[in-house]
């Protein structure tokens, strides 16, 4: 596997022509984390969604397995995994028909006893035969994640994993990411949660309008803890 899972240099993302934060550098490497931390509206979501290739940069490098990021490209959406908070459901599919479409699209072997675990693993055995539209918004947030690890990946991006969830269910987030990272996969999260930070980043970014630093994680923690929100 390459050695280098992302590489941004210079990376500068925005809209109709205006950046919204400073230029970004990062990398990351296989087995690793990655957190971007930052002040609401620094531009976390929109760095995330040029990894993603929903959005082009406006500036800078960006290489997602060595290649610019294209999820018109099946190969960048095999190894490429999103899970943003976009309720992007189909409305006529139960939580577990969303699950088994999921794996079954991405020719994962065994998917029915896959979802099983699933479903059990992020406490959604109860609603496996509701839709979506009846769901609590903290069970659409555990059906999204669940989804993302419903498929195979190299690189698993999370926007905000830790929203709507309860200290439970993010210490086992917790606990599937540093998994995700024994595996060789690699982890890029944006996230307000310092521990999170702490207990799966290997390394921050730091997203702001006047500059974008690299951090350790415990630094990161203490930037977080001082942010207003
Ligand atoms: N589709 C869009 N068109 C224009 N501006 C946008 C769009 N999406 C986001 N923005 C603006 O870009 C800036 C950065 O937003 P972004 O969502 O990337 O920040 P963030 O760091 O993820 O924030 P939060 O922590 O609140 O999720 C904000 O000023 C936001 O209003």
């Amino acid at each position: 596997m390459a050695s280098v899972v992302l590489q941004a240099s210079d990376v500068l993302v925005g809209y109709g022509g205006a950046p919204v934060c400073a230029p970004a550098s990062f990398r990351l490497a296989p087995g690793k984390a990655l957190a971007l931390v930052g002040a609401n509206g620094s531009g976390k979501s929109t760095l995330l969604r040029a990894v993603l290739g929903l959005l082009e940069p406006m500036g800078g490098t960006l290489r997602v397995l060595g290649e610019a990021p294209d999820e018109r490209a099946a190969a960048f959406r095999t190894r490429v995994c999103g899970v943003l908070d976009d309720d992007a459901w189909f409305p006529a599919l139960t939580v577990r028909e969303h699950l088994y479409l999921t794996a079954r699209g991405h020719g994962v072997l065994g998917a029915n006893d896959v979802v099983t675990g699933l479903l059990e693993e992020f406490g959604l055995e109860q609603e496996q035969h509701a839709l979506p539209v009846a769901l609590s918004s903290g069970q659409r947030r555990r059906l999204l994640l669940a989804a993302g690890f419903a498929r195979p990946r190299d690189l698993l991006v999370l926007d905000e994993p830790e929203q709507r969830l309860d200290r439970a269910m993010r210490d086992h987030l917790a606990s599937r990411l540093i998994d995700e990272k024994a595996a060789g996969g690699a982890v890029l999260l944006a996230t307000h949660d310092g521990d999170l930070v702490q207990q799966v980043a290997d390394r921050a970014v730091f997203v702001s309008d006047e500059a974008v630093e690299v951090l350790t994680p415990a630094a990161a923690a203490a930037r977080i803890a001082r942010e207003p929100r």
